[in-house]
Formats: C-alpha cells, sequence, structure tokens
C-alpha cells in the first residue's frame, strides 16, 4: 500500500512538474533547486516580501529553510507562510540547527505555529530541540555527531505531530515519517550521505514537490531519496561525485527499481476508532 502511494506520487510529480517555492539557505539553493529539476519538479528561490504574496498564488508548495537565517529573512518566512496559509497550499519547515541557537530554536517554533498544513522535516536532534525535550543539549550541526534517530527522536516527533497538527519526517540512518495515524520507517540511504551538505535540504526540497501534489505524509520524498541516494553512493568514489551523481540518479529512477530496493517498515497505523 505505501509503495504504491510512493510511485503514484513520483508518477504525479513528473506528470504535473509542481512548482515548489523555496526560501532557503545560501549554501545550498542550487543543488537544492538542481534535485527539485532532477525529480521533475520546478523549483524557484525567492526571499523578497515584494514578490511572495505573488508566487504563492501559483505555487504549489512552501519550502522554508533557516539554514541561513537573519532577523530580515526571519520576517520574510513568516510572511510567506502567512501567504501559503492562504492560498491553502502545504508548508515544509526545515529546521536547520534548531537547538544550536535560541534564534533558530525560536524561529522554528514561531514557523511550526503559524503554518495550517505543515510537514517538519529534520534530522534527530533538530526535531529533539523543536520539541524542547530536555536533554536535546545536542548542538545539530554536522559534524556534532547529530543524533540517530532514536527513540527520543520519535517520541519527539509524536509530540510535535500532536502540538502543531503536522506530519514529521526524521532523517538520519534510519528515516522515520511520524504521522497522526502511522508510523513508518526507512532503511535506504548510504552512510557517505552526510558528508554532502545539503542532501537534507534537498529531501526537504523534494518533500515540498509531493506535498504540492498532495503526498503530505513526507514519506515519498524520503523514500525517493533514500533509494537514489543509496545507488549514487555505490556509483561514486566519495561525496564529490555523491552530489553530482544523485542528480542524474533522481532524473533516471524507475519505478521498478524504486519499489524493488525500498526498505519500509509500517511501524504502527492508527485504527481508528470512530465507527
Ligand atoms: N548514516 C546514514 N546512513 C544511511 N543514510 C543516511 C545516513 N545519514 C543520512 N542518510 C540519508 O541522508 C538523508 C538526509 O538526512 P540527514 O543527513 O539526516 O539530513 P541533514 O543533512 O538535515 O542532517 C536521509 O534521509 C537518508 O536518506
Ligand atoms: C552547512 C550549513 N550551514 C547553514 S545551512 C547549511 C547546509 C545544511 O544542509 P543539510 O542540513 O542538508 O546538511
Ligand atoms: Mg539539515
Amino acid at each position: 500500500m505505501s509503495t504504491q502511494i510512493i510511485i503514484n506520487a513520483l508518477n504525479t510529480v513528473r506528470e504535473h512538474k509542481p512548482l515548489v517555492l523555496n526560501i532557503t539557505n545560501y549554501v545550498v539553493m542550487n543543488n537544492t533547486a538542481n534535485g527539485l529539476l532532477a525529480l521533475g519538479a520546478s523549483p524557484i528561490m525567492a526571499h523578497s516580501r515584494g514578490e511572495l504574496a505573488e508566487m504563492m498564488v501559483f505555487s504549489g508548495a512552501l519550502v522554508v529553510n533557516i539554514g541561513t537565517l537573519d532577523s530580515v529573512w526571519v520576517e520574510r518566512m513568516l510572511f510567506a507562510v502567512e501567504q501559503a496559509n492562504k492560498q491553502g497550499k502545504p508548508v515544509v519547515l526545515d529546521p536547520v540547527g534548531c537547538g544550536a541557537s535560541q534564534l533558530r530554536t525560536h524561529t522554528s517554533r514561531r514557523i511550526a505555529d503559524l503554518a495550517d498544513q505543515l510537514i517538519i522535516r529534520g534530522n534527530a536532534s533538530e526535531i529533539i530541540a523543536l520539541a524542547g525535550l530536555e536533554n536535546a543539549t545536542q548542538a545539530s550541526c554536522k559534524g556534532v555527531d547529530a543524533l540517530d534517530a532514536s527513540e527520543t527522536a520519535v517520541d519527539a516527533a509524536r509530540y510535535l505531530v500532536e502540538h502543531y497538527h503536522c506530519n514529521v519526517v526524521i532523517s538520519g540512518e534510519t528515516d522515520f515519517i511520524i504521522g497522526k495515524n502511522s508510523e513508518i520507517s526507512l532503511h535506504n540511504g548510504h552512510a557517505m550521505m552526510p558528508f554532502v551538505t545539503g542532501m537534507g535540504c534537498t529531501l526537504s526540497a523534494l518533500t515540498g514537490a509531493f506535498a504540492a501534489v498532495g503526498e503530505t505524509t513526507g514519506l515519498a520524498a524520503a523514500a525517493v531519496l533514500g533509494v537514489a541516494g543509496e545507488i549514487a553512493a555505490a556509483q561514486s568514489a566519495g561525496p564529490g561525485s555523491l552530489q553530482l551523481k544523485l542528480l542524474d540518479v533522481l532524473y533516471q529512477l524507475d519505478v521498478d527499481t524504486l519499489a524493488q530496493r525500498l526498505q519500509l517498515t509500517l511501524v504502527k497505523i492508527a485504527i481508528s476508532n470512530k465507527p
């Protein structure tokens, strides 16, 4: 069932080429735009208050990535989320470095509070920090032993789902897709992927493409990036070639290969107690 949802979503993205509006960080603008194009979607990177309302009318989703935020950008991000709400469009929040500074943690919570239709995609330590769990002392920048998705991270994600009425993707060695009605784990990907900056940001951007065509759990993007990442890593001598090879694999990925390689576990499904 989940595999078919993923395949249908990928076919829909490639057919409809949704426009994804990204307010994102300077480090990853290029790789995330190229990741969206390789997937079959259409990126626009914009952050001027003077055009965000117009852009949101014809964009299918908004991706807000706080990687290189400042006070001016924060206000534009909040304005953009208001426009997405007005247009009934989904918002993907990538809380880069949440927990590493008060500014990032506070801004992530402001955005999460404001968005009507929200998917949060972060690594384990970002998700733990966003939820405010007391042991979230771990800075979530790369190279500071970012936590693997632990039970703590899954507990934090469950809190966020309840608190912000959203879906949450915890990325890492295992990806967890946590929603109100189901919890899924994905075991694809490759250990080389964290050595490419922007891999998580690319996942958030792809999540926006799938959300734009109605797949708003975050599952399809994590599945596609995980499978594409492991295929690309197998053909790469190191992170330099992986960053480029990933684009080729995203572009060429066929649904049969995706279905064959997918390592997905349905951890929990809430049986609705409504008659
Ligand atoms: N240790 C790992 N083993 C396998 N795949 C990984 C590993 N770490 C990350 N990935 C892959 O990279 C993707 C990006 O995740 P991550 O590195 O957690 O994002 P971020 O860059 O925001 O910290 C994951 O969804 C997964 O596919
Ligand atoms: C290194 C860095 N610094 C600010 S944003 C950024 C990129 C982070 O990208 P990702 O979280 O996908 O690794
Ligand atoms: Mg990240």
